[in-house]
């Protein structure tokens, strides 16, 4: 079996003659994932046997004095950071405070002290990607980063080995846990988004603050670190289109259901042909009987389109404490495990003796430095969902047609079966449009005088 290996590892390092004392951790952060990793590599029992070789040295937090509910030897917590990342004794530092900084910058340091790092934290790589990932290789060190897209899912490992000869032409994904739990409970049970929003919040399933769930943001942040490693270059965060949840209404939900949709947050990266990459995030009709469609609840999943494969899928718990603690542990061992497949650094000697990784696996770092182009949203093509609201006349659908026909935008389904007060409700579907024309429909329409308002635009897959 796969432990048998084990053994003839120890005598190679025994024959070595160093003293190899263990793989130690300095973890930033004990909140939701940090306290599910450090009860998950505390708890060994019938799990891989290389969790032996791990030892907690540090854990820093911002407040020491707060209870907890893990036990740690005195000592282990501290408040300083930086003494953390740059202590000698310690081999890898696993950063899970989150946010820009100081995340950043003590993930740069830890990487300048010559530390492998694991990190769950989106927000950072996905605009500090470059200047990170830049450093560890020319430090020679790995930033491993499992956790930071889909939870607990096996997605990054997977699309930068397993698929890795693929021509990767689409990566589709509900990657973000908590919105998908908020779009869920709206359709399943009719709930509000603000009571939704707060079970997810205590759930732990929520970012910090939540408005960057909410507002496409986390999922705008993963979309660009899943497009980076399928499409072989780096992605301009700010160049990544974003909308969120917070214009999908009841109403359209309802109506989606009619039309034979479900309304998901989708971020996909797509390349057609040889035009540059569409890099979005947005709320999306997704028809009933694609893959995607059946993904609820707190669950991710994401769908990668490749030659030769085609289309293969990933999905399960995509946040929580024990699903991210599950992807931070399998990083940290996958490290530990090429720590301890590595020679003996020969400057060291005695009890300092450590084993040193010095030659970067390509498949493992990340070698591309290029940026991906990214096209304009409106030479984007899609179907759109539009609801208006316009006076009760005769002759108002007709004109809504003249409109959009006078934009090339041509109709698949328009439906009248509402009134809100005494305005007409009218929902419609297009077929594949430019953004761009649509766009210039929705501009005259907005100028007809039967025409209230527009309550929503969403698009269609
Ligand atoms: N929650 C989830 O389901 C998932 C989270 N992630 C990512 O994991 C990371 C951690 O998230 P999560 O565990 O939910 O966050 P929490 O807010 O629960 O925990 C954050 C931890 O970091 C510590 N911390 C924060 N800022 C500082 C600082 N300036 N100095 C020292 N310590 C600090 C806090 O200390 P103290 O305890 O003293 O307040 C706390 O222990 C984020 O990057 C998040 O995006 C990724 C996937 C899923
Ligand atoms: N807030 C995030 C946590 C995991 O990345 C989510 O809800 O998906
Ligand atoms: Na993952």
């Amino acid at each position: 079996m796969g432990w048998a290996i084990l053994p003839a590892l120890c005598v190679l390092w025994l024959l070595t003659g160093a003293a190899f004392v263990g793989v130690k951790l300095g973890i930033l952060g004990l909140g939701t994932v940090g306290t599910g990793t450090v009860q998950l590599l505390l708890d060994r029992t019938e799990r891989h046997p290389l969790l032996q070789e791990i030892e907690i040295l540090r854990v820093g937090v911002k407040s020491v004095e707060k209870p907890r509910d893990v036990q740690l030897p005195s000592g282990t917590l501290s408040s300083d950071l930086t003494s953390i990342v740059t202590d000698p004794k310690i081999d890898i530092v696993v950063e899970l405070i989150g946010g820009l900084e100081p995340a950043r910058s003590l993930i740069l340091q830890a990487i300048d002290c010559g530390k492998h790092v694991v990190t769950a934290n989106k927000a950072v790589i996905s605009r500090f990607g470059d200047e990170i990932l830049n450093a560890a290789n020319k430090a020679g060190v790995y930033v491993m980063l499992e956790a930071a897209v889909g939870g607990g899912i096996p997605v990054v490992q997977p699309l930068k080995q397993s698929l890795s000869v693929n021509r990767i032409q689409a990566v589709t994904g509900i990657v973000n846990g908590t919105t998908n739990y908020i779009l869920t409970k709206m359709q399943t049970q009719g709930s509000s988004f603000d009571d939704v929003l707060s079970d997810a919040q205590r759930l732990g399933y929520a970012e910090a603050d939540p408005t960057a769930d909410v507002d496409g943001w986390d999922a705008a942040d993963k979309i660009s670190i899943l497009a980076a490693i399928a499409f072989g270059g780096r992605i301009k965060r700010d160049e990544v289109y974003c909308e969120g949840i917070r214009q999908v209404s009841q109403t359209d939900i309802t109506y989606a259901e009619k039309l034979g949709f479900t309304i998901k947050l989708l971020a996909i990266a797509k390349r057609e042909e040889s035009s540059p990459l569409a890099v979005k995030v947005h709320p999306t009709l997704v028809p009933i009987d694609h893959p995607l469609a059946s993904v609820s609840g707190v669950y991710n999943a994401v769908l990668v389109e490749g030659e030769p494969l085609g289309q293969v899928m990933f999905s399960g718990p995509g946040a929580g404490a024990g699903a991210t603690s599950s992807a931070v542990s399998s990083d940290i061992l996958n490290l530990v495990a090429r720590i301890k497949s590595s020679p003996f650094n020969e400057k060291a000697n005695g009890k300092n003796a450590k084993p040193q990784i010095t030659c970067l696996d390509p498949l493992l770092a990340s070698a591309h430095q290029d940026y991906c182009q990214i096209a304009p949203m409106s030479e984007l093509v899609t179907r759109f969902y539009a609801r208006f609201l316009t006076k009760d006349q005769s002759g108002v659908i007709g004109k809504l047609g003249t409109s959009f026909g006078n934009h090339g935008v041509s109709l698949e389904s328009v439906v009248q079966t509402g009134f809100q007060q005494d305005l007409a409700e009218i929902v419609v579907v297009t077929h594949d449009v430019k953004e761009g024309n649509f766009e210039q429909a929705l501009k005259e329409i907005r100028t007809l005088e039967a025409v209230d308002s527009i309550p929503s635009l969403l698009r269609v897959l």
